[in-house]
């Protein structure tokens, strides 16, 4: 693994799909690096956002479309809605993407290519690991905070590497690793403990450091391992606990993606994460009973949330 330093490019178009606290923290990032042309596409049209970062607030411009009609071709796709939104997006991707367009899945869970991958066309797809945790305050504000040493990996491929170079002159700190599928499966053990236990229990990461609640993270990290190494990632003999360890890199008050969903009583985006990991067990007859309970009970809050905002 390396961190990456590569060159910027000439000046690209980009456009960001999914303005919440992934997408606005990459944007804010891209804008205020001023290097390339960037666009925001939203479902309400914004002139500016707001970033507060630990090394201080900025303000930037930005230029939104609310209609896909309006859209171009570009070099670039960032798409960061949830994983369950991505075909709400197609619109949005059947205007942006050329043939020399190239979507980067900012995005949690496994599989990226294969979830992306019908609604590109001829763009090509770059997946990801995100660590950076993102909030957004409001919809023209965020909060990014970190945590670990990286906040965005990607593939040590040509089209990996582009997408480094790309945000070369971002303050994202980047990884460019030949070991992306087991980073996805990494990241993916830390999505099933932390999103499901703060969204279930409505508190922020600092309820992970109860010792009941460690217990319970530690299991379910058991199981989950079990599923991934049944599924093909290279994952250490001692993988739950230092998944877990990984987890106490994240502030206290730091929330999790699906914990955000849970406050503002949005549909959870839970079978790409607790979901993939029962349905890769079943695949590999790898019992997930806790991942299951999870599942079920998450599934329940989920559908009364998107019910009820039908
Ligand atoms: N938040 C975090 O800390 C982390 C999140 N991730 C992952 O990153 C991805 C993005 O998460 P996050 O930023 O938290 O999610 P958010 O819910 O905060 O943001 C998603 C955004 O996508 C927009 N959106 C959804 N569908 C469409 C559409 N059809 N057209 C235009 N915009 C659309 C939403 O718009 P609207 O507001 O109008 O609904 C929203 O602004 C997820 O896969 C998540 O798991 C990964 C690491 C950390
Ligand atoms: C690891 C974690 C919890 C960091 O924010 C995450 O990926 C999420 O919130 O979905």
């Amino acid at each position: 693994m390396c961190v990456s330093q590569q060159p910027r490019p000439s000046a690209q178009r980009i456009a960001i799909v999914g303005l919440g606290g992934i997408g606005g923290v990459v944007a804010a990032s891209v804008v205020h690096a001023g290097h390339h042309d960037v666009v925001a596409c939203v479902r309400r049209p914004l002139e500016r956002l707001t970033a507060e970062r630990p090394d201080g607030t900025i303000v930037v411009p930005l230029r939104s479309l609310a209609d896909p009609a309006a859209a171009t071709p570009v070099d670039w796709v960032l798409l960061c809605t949830k994983a369950h939104e991505t075909a709400s997006a197609a619109p949005w991707l059947a205007r942006l993407c050329g043939p020399g367009t190239r979507v980067a899945v900012l995005q949690n869970g496994i599989h990226q290519a294969r979830r992306v991958g019908p609604f590109a066309g001829a763009a090509r797809v770059v997946p990801t690991v995100v660590y950076y945790n993102g909030e957004r305050l409001a919809a023209d504000r965020v909060r990014l905070r970190h945590a670990g040493p990286h906040d965005l990996a990607m593939a040590d491929d040509a089209d990996g590497r582009a997408l480094a170079a790309l945000l070369a002159g971002t303050t994202l700190r980047l990884l460019v690793t030949p070991e992306l599928d087991t980073l996805a499966w990494r990241k993916l053990l830390l999505n099933v403990t932390a999103n499901p236990i703060t969204a279930l229990t409505l508190q922020r990461q600092a309820v992970l450091r109860r010792d009941d609640v460690k217990a319970l993270c530690l299991a379910v990290l058991q199981e989950a391992v079990a599923v991934g190494r049944a599924d093909g990632a290279a994952l250490a003999v001692d993988e739950a606990p230092r998944a877990f360890d990984y987890l106490m890199n994240y502030p206290p008050e730091a929330g999790t993606s699906m914990y955000y969903d849970r406050l503002a009583g949005r549909g959870f985006e839970v079978e790409a994460l607790t979901g993939a990991v029962v349905a890769a067990g079943e695949r590999h007859g790898v019992p997930t009973p806790l991942n299951r309970a999870f599942l079920a009970l998450l599934r329940a809050i989920s559908d009364a949330a998107t019910n009820a905002a039908a």
